[in-house]
């Protein structure tokens, strides 16, 4: 009987079932029941200094598009909030859906976001490479941004004109100066959690900070995401859509928050 019940997560087609990752006790994305999460009057504020110039390319990786940045120095970087060293960002990137009733990994009180945007971090205090951190429990934070539908968003709107471009898997244009801390809200407030990667290797070395406050985008900026493709040039076309993974057990995890 148990077994009928867990076929949908054994056969859900894009990620292995919780039930796959060996020891699986921190993955992501995770609902955030608001009323469950725990005010730490500990958690500083999160320092954010990045260096636009450090932004190098943006390219379509067949399963979302990331702008990358050089991470050989620390020039890009986050400080405080839950975390004991600095990281330095190495890339963002974003997950969305079909349409605006759902796309974000993570949920607030059980509701999706049309999109959420990651900000990816690794603790090059502690590991030599970002392949070394991504295996550790403290080697990766995340920043989670969610995007809601309102208002055009001037600083997105860059990215979105780069989008034809690199329309096919492997595609990738330069990208020379872009400042992705224009696209995180100016409210302070974060969530944060211990999680782990939602793509393979899905390794449990996330420290998530999820804002609070989300960012509004505009109709016509969700739809160029949606005209991306997961496929190369040349196969036949399948729109880039619906890349988040499905929401994973809480386990024996508190959310803490950054405000009462
Ligand atoms: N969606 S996400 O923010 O949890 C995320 C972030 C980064 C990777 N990177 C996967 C990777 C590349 C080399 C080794 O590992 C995968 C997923
Ligand atoms: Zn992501």
């Amino acid at each position: 009987q148990l077994q009928v019940k867990l076929l949908p997560f054994l056969l859900h087609p894009l990620w292995q079932s919780p039930l796959t990752i060996p020891g699986g006790t921190r993955q992501s994305p995770i609902n955030i029941q608001w009323r469950d999460s725990v005010y730490d009057p500990f958690l500083k504020p999160l320092k954010i200094s990045y260096d636009p110039t450090t932004c190098l390319h943006i390219w379509n990786n067949g399963y979302s598009f990331l702008v990358e940045f050089d991470d050989s120095a620390d020039r890009s970087i986050i400080v405080g909030g839950p975390l004991e060293n600095q990281y330095r960002l190495k890339q963002f990137h974003f997950h969305w859906g079909a349409i605006n009733e759902w796309g974000s990994e993570h949920t607030v009180d059980s509701k999706f976001y049309p999109a959420e945007l990651h900000l990816v971090h690794w603790n090059a205090v502690v590991y030599p490479t970002f392949e070394e951190a991504v295996m550790e429990g403290n080697g990766l934070a995340v920043i989670g941004v969610f995007l809601k539908l309102g208002a055009h968003h001037e600083g997105l709107q860059m990215l979105v004109d780069a989008l034809p471009a690199i329309k096919h898997k492997d595609a990738v244009i330069e990208f020379d100066v872009f400042d992705p801390s224009c696209l995180i809200p100016s409210c302070p407030d974060y969530w944060t959690y211990a999680g782990s990667l939602t793509t393979p290797p899905l390794t449990e070395s996330v420290t998530w900070i999820i804002k609070k406050q989300p960012i509004e985008v505009d109709e016509n900026q969700l739809e160029a995401f949606r005209m991306l493709l997961f496929t190369s040039d040349g196969e036949e076309e399948k729109r880039m859509v619906d890349n988040f993974r499905p929401l994973q057990p809480l386990m024996n995890r508190t959310v803490r928050s950054s405000f009462q």
